[in-house]
């Protein structure tokens, strides 16, 4: 199959589905620390997650994006025909590009991939298209954003259809823990129809709880390099 040359040898349907109740319980904060502000423990969590993660080996890194690649791959297949966000990695996060090169090869009628323009400090996400080198159409500039990230410098806006979330922690609700910029929460709150979130990370990031604020939007899945989780919707 020559999207997947060069792709590391990993298991494509090796990983598992585990489906998990998104109760209007499991938003209540269960016990904590008596007397610590929510702020903080949401801050302490954010923090020792981040820095587990930039202490890891590149190897590791990559072996775990192949992980996450193949599984999204395998499991979400009517991606490759979607406007589609994604994160460029930083931090150590998994590393998604390969895939959406792939997809974009692939040139299936709808598909593009979006990279996120920070527009404002507390103003949703927009969109972009991104066409790296190599794919025979122009390729897209990119330009670092207030937080060193790159995005794409020019190109109209476009509204994704799904969003591949990264996540620093996530719990058994769905709920995630970002940078603490509130991007995707308002991000997902302003685009209608509500985009398919599926949020990217390593496994280790998933928590009990990440204490869910009133803005919190839940994801709707979960790929990791151990597993997929889905998140059911209850009708409140
Ligand atoms: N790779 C990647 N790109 C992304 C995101 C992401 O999570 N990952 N975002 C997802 O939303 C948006 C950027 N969000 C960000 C939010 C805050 C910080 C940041 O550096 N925050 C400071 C602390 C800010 C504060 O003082 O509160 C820090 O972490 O040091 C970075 C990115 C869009 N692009
Ligand atoms: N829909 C919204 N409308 C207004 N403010 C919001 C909204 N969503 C989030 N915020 C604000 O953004 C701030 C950060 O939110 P939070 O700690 O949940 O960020 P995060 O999910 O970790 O960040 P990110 O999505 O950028 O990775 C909070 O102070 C919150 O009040």
């Amino acid at each position: 199959m020559k999207s997947d040359e060069g792709a590391p040898a990993v298991p494509a349907a090796g990983l598992g589905v585990v489906w998990q109740a998104q109760s209007a319980s499991a938003a209540a904060a269960p016990a904590h620390a008596p007397g610590v502000p929510l702020a903080e423990l949401r801050r302490g969590l954010r923090r020792s997650l981040i820095e587990r993660r930039e202490a890891l080996a590149a190897d590791v890194c990559a072996v775990a994006s192949a992980l996450v690649v193949a599984a999204l791959r395998t499991h979400f297949p009517q991606l490759s025909g979607l406007r589609v966000g994604f994160c460029w990695p930083m931090r150590n996060e998994i590393d998604l590009r390969p895939l959406l090169l792939d997809w974009l090869r692939a040139a299936r009628p709808g598909f593009q991939a979006l990279l996120p323009v920070v527009v404002g400090a507390a103003q949703p996400l927009a969109f972009r298209a991104w066409i790296p080198g190599g794919t025979g159409a122009a390729e897209t500039p990119l330009a670092l954003d207030r937080h060193g990230i790159p995005y794409p410098a020019s190109g109209d806006f476009v509204v994704p259809e799904a969003l591949l979330v990264p996540v620093n922690a996530v719990d058994a609700a769905g709920y995630r823990l970002g940078y603490g910029g509130g991007y995707f929460d308002r991000t997902l709150a302003a685009i209608s129809p509500r985009p398919l979130a599926i949020g990217i990370g390593f496994d280790f990031s998933r928590v009990a709880t990440v204490w869910p604020q009133a803005h919190d939007e839940p994801l709707d899945a979960l790929v990791s390099d151990a597993a997929v989780f889905r998140f059911k919707r209850h009708a409140d």
